[in-house]
């Protein structure tokens, strides 16, 4: 384990440090643009320079219409008359543009900071086991690219207003000193005040920052599930029950969100008091030095206009810490994500799997043993060969793992113990890229994505050319309805495959595995009745896919099950017969027991 050091310690609200998470985005995701930084630093310099040239001409200007022996400038009226509204001019125009060059700059940086994020946590996500990104939840993690990124962008965006900022307050803090250092002495000690209340405030805001964020991913999974779920929500009429569900999300955001209202609204207020017993104390300050002649008037006017000028600035680090310390919250949960590593990974000596000419490869399942996560044993001592070539029908009962054999194959999950070897060869000492390129899978919730119907099949094969497309469509027996859409292989399927048929999205999943023409294949049969017409097509192009792969079939149909060479019957986790169709049924077991139900169903129909 990395040893940790005192600055990575976990702070006492139990959040990493924020000078841990501001040197990492430097070091990931902001240095790259140190370029671009470094002009945008320069226009906030020139503009700080313009600011206190200002301070200096408000001087300049005094010292002309109220002249003073003391004085630091001995300026004369007429210069000023004539030059005084030039120079104002000139300097109000220096401001507005380096104002306007320095937003422009640092603000792209933020936008070019936030994409490069979002790819780097969309890459990760990518890269995760199944078990790891399904852990969250989908609306926690889709929350991540919304809320966070949202938060975040204002936060970026603000974070070089901070640096204008203090480049602007360090020039007329400059100017203060220049001015009158002792009145500049009883500033330094008045204004560091403002800092206490302002860092206190800062961390209650990052807290509930981070509620707000964590109830917002919560939320977004609700609806999601929610609106998924509408065909279900209706004819069980769980609207009102639904409406509960979500108001008392509603709620919680509500109350978290006016908690946060009220503190933020407490910050401005809070700078502007200190602010002005600041500056009370400023004036009866200098009214002594200029009584007993250390400073003039005109010096006083343009102390006075430099602390107005830094009004600004103070308030905008004010504000700014708030929206940075939720920034920071944003931060820290997209660096969660990066920080994710996949627990299933290739072996340093992974080797890749090839199968001679394509041909079927032998699959052999060894004494496998599996759980998930934590939880129990789904899969306990599961021993089957498949060979070459051959069709193998898993069956049994609801709940019997079944679907988890499948998801060891392409090692979606790891088998606890025990070991998967296709010819010979275990699953865990390949690389995966080659195991998964070796494999196609059909599952029976048919996953289309909303593009054409073209490019649906087209995932199979991203090279494959518009009639290799077309081919694999004809043998899925899914030419036909295609032909008959709006738009034929270039109409959108809607999300997930909405405008399509339960056997036609069926059809076009069959269509990507022929397009894939993997030598081995999972299908996972489809327990929604389809109608006759889309049952027998499916049924046969289903044995047209099978021919010359070796497949596993995970069987809800016997007609499927008696064109199998093998069939593994399972319960709760483990291979109780296995046999041919007759053999089993001979036997009098689980399996004649599961046929004799299924035939009584099926003889009324
Ligand atoms: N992602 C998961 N996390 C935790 N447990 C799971 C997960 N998926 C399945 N299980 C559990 O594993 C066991 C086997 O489930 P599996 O889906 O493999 O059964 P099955 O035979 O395919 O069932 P069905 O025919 O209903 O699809 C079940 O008890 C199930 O609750």
């Amino acid at each position: 384990m990395q040893k940790m050091t005192k600055d990575a310690e976990p702070q006492s609200d139990g959040s990493a440090p924020r000078s841990h998470l501001m040197r990492r985005l430097w070091a990931q995701f902001l240095s790259p643009y140190r370029g671009r930084l470094g002009l945008a630093f320069l226009f906030m310099v020139a503009l700080a320079a313009a600011e206190l040239g200002f301070v200096l001409l408000t001087e300049w200007i005094f010292s002309g219409l109220q002249p003073n022996e003391n004085s630091r400038f001995h300026a004369a009226a007429r210069d000023v008359m004539v030059w005084g509204p030039v120079f104002v001019i000139v300097l109000g125009l220096a401001q507005a543009l380096f104002f306007y060059l320095s937003a422009i700059t640092s603000q792209n940086i933020a936008v070019r900071t936030l994409r490069d994020l979002q790819r780097a946590m969309f890459g990760r996500i990518t890269e995760l086991d199944l078990a790891q990104s399904q852990d969250d939840g989908s609306g926690q993690l889709i929350s991540r690219f919304t809320n966070d990124m949202t938060v975040l962008r204002e936060s970026l965006t603000r974070a070089p207003n901070g640096v204008r900022d203090l480049v602007r307050l360090a020039g007329l803090v400059g100017a203060l000193a220049f001015l009158d250092w002792v009145l500049f002495l009883s500033v330094l000690i008045i204004y560091p005040t403002i800092g206490l209340p302002i860092t206190w405030l800062g961390k209650k805001i990052r807290q509930l920052g981070r509620s707000v964020q964590r109830q917002i991913g919560d939320m977004t999974g609700l609806l999601s599930e929610t609106l998924r779920g509408q065909r279900m929500v209706k004819t069980y009429r769980l609207e009102e029950q639904e409406r509960a569900r979500l108001g008392e999300a509603f709620d919680e955001r509500y109350t978290l969100l006016n908690r946060l209202i009220r503190i933020r609204a407490a910050n401005e207020p809070v700078v502007t008091v200190i602010g002005a017993i600041a500056i009370a104390a400023i004036i009866g300050i200098a009214a002594f030095r200029i009584e007993a002649g250390f400073m003039t008037g005109a010096d006083l006017v343009a102390f006075l206009v430099a602390m107005a000028m830094l009004s600004q600035p103070a308030r905008g680090l004010g504000t700014l810490n708030s929206v940075v310390q939720e920034g920071l919250t944003a931060l820290e949960r997209v660096f969660d994500v990066l920080d994710r590593t996949p627990a299933i990974s290739d072996a340093p000596d992974a080797k890749e799997l090839s199968v001679p000419n394509g041909q079927p490869p032998e699959i052999v399942f060894d004494r496998i043993s599996f759980g998930y996560g934590d939880g129990p044993a789904v899969i306990e001592d599961f021993s089957l060969t498949v060979p070459a070539g051959a069709t193998v029908a898993l069956v049994g009962p609801s709940g019997a793992g079944k679907s988890s054999v499948f998801n060891l194959i392409p090692r979606l999950y790891e088998a606890g113990s025990g070991d998967i070897m296709i010819n010979g060869l275990p699953v865990r000492q390949m690389t995966i890229g080659s195991l998964r390129d070796h494999i196609a899978l059909v599952s029976q919730d048919a996953v289309l994505f909303d593009v054409s119907a073209g490019e649906n099949i087209g995932f199979g094969d991203l090279s494959a050319d518009q009639p290799a497309i077309e081919a694999a469509a004809h043998a899925a027996a899914a030419d036909e309805f295609i032909a008959g859409l709006p738009d034929g292989y270039g109409s959108a399927v809607g999300e997930g495959g909405a405008n399509l048929s339960g056997g036609q999205r069926q059809r076009i999943a069959l269509a990507r595995a022929f397009l894939k023409d993997a030598p081995i294949l999972l299908l996972d049969e489809a327990t929604a009745a389809l109608d006759a017409e889309s049952e027998r097509l499916i049924g046969e192009a289903l044995i047209r896919l099978s021919e010359g792969r070796t497949t596993l079939v995970i069987a809800h149909r016997l007609a499927t099950v008696r064109h199998a060479d093998l069939i593994c019957v399972m319960d709760k986790g483990r291979i109780v017969e296995q046999g041919t169709h007759d053999e089993l049924v001979d036997r009098g077991g689980l399996y004649a027991r599961l046929a004799a139900l299924q035939f009584r169903e099926e003889v009324p129909a």
